[in-house]
């Protein structure tokens, strides 16, 4: 089920047998994610189930919101403190370990969560995008839920105790993200990043990315520590390269400590393109989107990025303690439990302080 093709070890999962396969095929394809998350924590999944064409048409929708203007889109920031991961976030609004994030974004969540409700571009700014970002958000849901069903199969986890139960309200949001062109002499000074190494810290991630490039993965043992500063440091990474057709899954910290550590939380960053030629002679960057974002004048270009990350997280009130099937006497607990409402508020918390 798993084939490697040119694609240096992240495997390629086609997801067909488990949608529409016998048991035994579902069996199969679960068992090939299984050891997919187990050794590297990230898998290109083709045949997912949500159509090409509304891929496609999220990542236009995403081009016309960046490409309003600085007040229009200001108008969709969220208030002061509040509504995390809702609305828009403009370019610099992150930093992280002295890194300014040279990225824009867009996040969605629920439309039924009320407690968060989603703020929207007005209606006759950009028709259709609110209709269309609930069904993209219902879409990538039920992709969620059929993932969390293959790994409850793979740990043999009754239905009252299986993931998808954990996830029973979707608690989920995504993210348009655009990464303006910029220089690549700045991006390689280590002052601007795209994204600089971190690990996603809820369950299970599914990200879209556009033909451009630019996600690597940690190299597991290319340091010996577990600390995204140290693998920014000194780790080796692998390019997630593009490959059309496919989405990106990988687990967040909340998943490989419910699985007692079975899957991989793989550290993570956005760099320039890994292929990309130094383009000497180059002007200054061609923006053509309105990121009110000076690229800077330097001579070489970086080109902008478009990308999808989608993140699930449990319910509030779910438990994290080691999965059945995760531990045994011989293979004790890692982790305490944890709640995962707790959690979660506070790692928002921490990073809106
Ligand atoms: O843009 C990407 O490819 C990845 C973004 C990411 O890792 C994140 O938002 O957590
Ligand atoms: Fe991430």
């Amino acid at each position: 089920m798993a084939s490697s093709l040119d694609i240096p070890s992240i495997p390629l999962i086609d997801f067909s047998p488990f949608l529409h396969g016998s048991a035994r095929d579902r069996a199969q394809v679960a068992s090939s994610i299984d050891e997919a998350f187990k050794s590297r924590g990230f898998i290109y999944l083709s045949n997912h189930g949500i159509d090409q064409r509304k891929v496609d048409g999220c990542f236009e929708l995403s081009q016309r919101l960046f490409s309003l203007t600085d007040s229009e889109k200001t108008n969709m920031q969220p208030s002061q403190g509040r509504l995390h991961y809702r609305g828009y976030s403009g370019i610099g609004n992150e930093k992280v370990r002295e890194h300014l994030c040279i990225k824009e974004g867009f996040g969605c969540g629920n439309p039924e969560d009320t407690s968060q409700p989603n703020i929207w571009p007005p209606e006759e700014l950009l028709p259709g995008f609110r209709a269309f970002m609930e069904d993209f958000f219902s879409e990538c849901s039920i992709l969620t839920h059929h993932l969390l069903d293959a790994l409850s199969l793979v740990l043999d986890l009754s239905s009252a105790n299986s993931l998808s139960r954990n996830h029973a309200h979707s608690v989920f949001n995504f993210d348009l993200l655009h990464y303006p062109a910029v220089s690549t002499q700045l991006l390689n000074s280590g002052k601007l990043a795209r994204v600089p190494a971190h690990s996603d810290f809820g369950t299970l991630t599914l990200l879209f990315q556009d033909d451009v490039g630019g996600l690597e993965i940690a190299d597991l043992g290319s340091v010996d520590t577990e600390k995204s500063a140290e693998f920014e440091k000194h780790g080796s990474f692998t390019p997630v390269k593009p490959v059309p057709g496919t989405v990106v899954v990988n687990i967040g910290y909340l998943l490989m400590r419910w699985s007692n550590g079975r899957w991989k939380n793989t550290i993570h960053r956005v760099m320039g393109p890994s292929s990309l030629p130094m383009q000497e002679g180059s002007t200054k960057p061609d923006n053509p989107r309105n990121t009110g974002f000076d690229a800077g004048s330097l001579e070489d270009t970086t080109p902008e990025r478009y990308s999808i990350p989608f993140f699930a997280s449990p319910d509030p009130e779910a438990m994290i303690d080691a999965l059945p099937g995760c531990w045994s006497q011989d293979v004790p607990k890692r982790w305490k439990p944890i709640n995962s409402g707790d959690f979660l508020r506070r790692k928002r918390d921490a990073i809106s302080a």
